[in-house]
């Protein structure tokens, strides 16, 4: 089988290329490189350098390559920025992925795994939070994903599209073989924040709100690694070829920790004291979301193989602190 990947040079689309090929199957990425590196995609697979809303460009990679599905992970993804420029983010993520969609319809490629994310949610009225809970983004960017959701259905009903929305919850780690990890500047991701204090680049961890109703006052999260995430792609992409119906999954550990906790074990970790500064709470974090993976482990199998937090932090340490 051989696959599109979007956003294949970024954190999340490089790991799971590297999944796609251990199980066998042939890549071919497109990434413009504004939040990617082109040292992270995967050596020897072809890529294309350009926007996955070129339906020329997307026209000649249909044409060039017998493509049988798309993983489409290229997209715009800071809450703040998008609270800033909505209009931005229904553009780049909404609006070009309409332009994908449009012409895997024309080429007739019938598959297709969409990037989505717990933002959908908002804040949750119960965790962990199944997949039937409502959506009612509380952020643009939530939104601009919650619409492409919502396109699906027409591409399947029209053109056959089998498709799968993982809405992942808080992505972290690096490859425990080294071979990609998260690089993204700014950063604003609390795991690579926190171990850029442990490095010594920073002098503290800016701690955005510690008077949440929550047991230690800091908000809490389900980290789920990288790699357990990428292996999660390739299930789908199974269970769409067996015939699975089409749908929402979330993919989380279902286990929370708070801020603390996780600069609790990155201390442990590195072996470094990490300061914090107690700053005011940041717009639009809800207090609490963990996942209901239940859907994941009965409808693709799907067995976490890094889900200790102190592994999830070793192996972005691992990676931080390379060279
Ligand atoms: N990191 C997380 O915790 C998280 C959580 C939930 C959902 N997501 C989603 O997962 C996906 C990947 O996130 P990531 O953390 O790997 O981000 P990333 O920024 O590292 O990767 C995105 C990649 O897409 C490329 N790209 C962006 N817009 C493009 C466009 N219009 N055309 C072509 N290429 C484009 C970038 O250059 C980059 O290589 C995104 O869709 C994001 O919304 C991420
Ligand atoms: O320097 C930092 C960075 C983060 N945090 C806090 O750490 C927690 C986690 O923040 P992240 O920025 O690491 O992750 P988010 O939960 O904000 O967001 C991530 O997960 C969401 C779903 O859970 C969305 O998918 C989103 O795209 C993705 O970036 C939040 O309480 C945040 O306020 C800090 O205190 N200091």
């Amino acid at each position: 089988m051989k696959y599109l990947v979007t956003g294949g040079a970024g954190y999340i689309g490089s790991h799971t290329a590297l999944a796609l090929l251990a199980a066998g199957a042939e890549v071919v990425i497109l990434d413009n490189l504004t939040t990617g590196h082109r040292a992270l995609a995967p050596k020897g697979v072809p890529f294309y350098q350009g926007d996955v809303g070129d339906a020329g460009l997307l026209q000649e990679i249909f044409h060039t390559h017998s493509i049988d599905g798309v993983l489409h992970f290229a997209a715009k993804s800071l809450v703040g920025e998008s609270m800033q420029d909505p209009g931005r983010y229904f553009l780049a993520n909404t609006g070009q992925t309409t332009a994908l969609l449009q012409a895997m319809a024309e080429a007739g490629v019938k598959r297709f795994v969409l990037s989505s994310t717990a933002a959908v949610y908002g804040e949750p009225d119960q965790v962990p939070i199944p997949e039937d809970h409502p959506v009612r983004p509380t952020n643009p960017y939530g939104l601009s994903k919650q619409l492409i959701e919502a396109m699906l259905p027409w591409f399947a009903r029209v053109h056959g599209l089998k498709w799968m929305a993982l809405r992942y919850f808080n992505v972290a780690g690096a490859d425990p073989e080294g071979r990609s990890g998260e690089q993204h500047d700014p950063e604003t991701h609390l795991i690579p924040n926190v171990l850029k204090v442990a490095q010594g680049e920073r002098e503290f961890l800016s701690l955005f709100g510690d008077d949440y109703a929550t047991p230690d006052g800091t908000c809490i999260r389900d980290y789920i690694h990288v790699s357990d995430l990428a292996d999660a792609h390739v299930l789908a992409l199974q269970a769409l070829a067996a015939g699975r119906p089409s749908g929402v999954c979330n993919l989380g550990n279902g286990q929370g920790f708070s801020v603390l906790q996780v600069v609790e074990t990155a201390r442990r970790v590195t072996s470094h004291p990490i300061p914090l500064r107690i700053e005011p709470r940041r717009p639009g974090d809800p207090a609490v979301l963990v996942a209901s993976n239940a859907r994941a482990m009965a409808e693709l199998g799907w067995r976490p193989r890094y889900a200790d937090l102190s592994v999830i932090i070793e192996t972005a340490w691992r990676w931080q602190s390379r060279k």
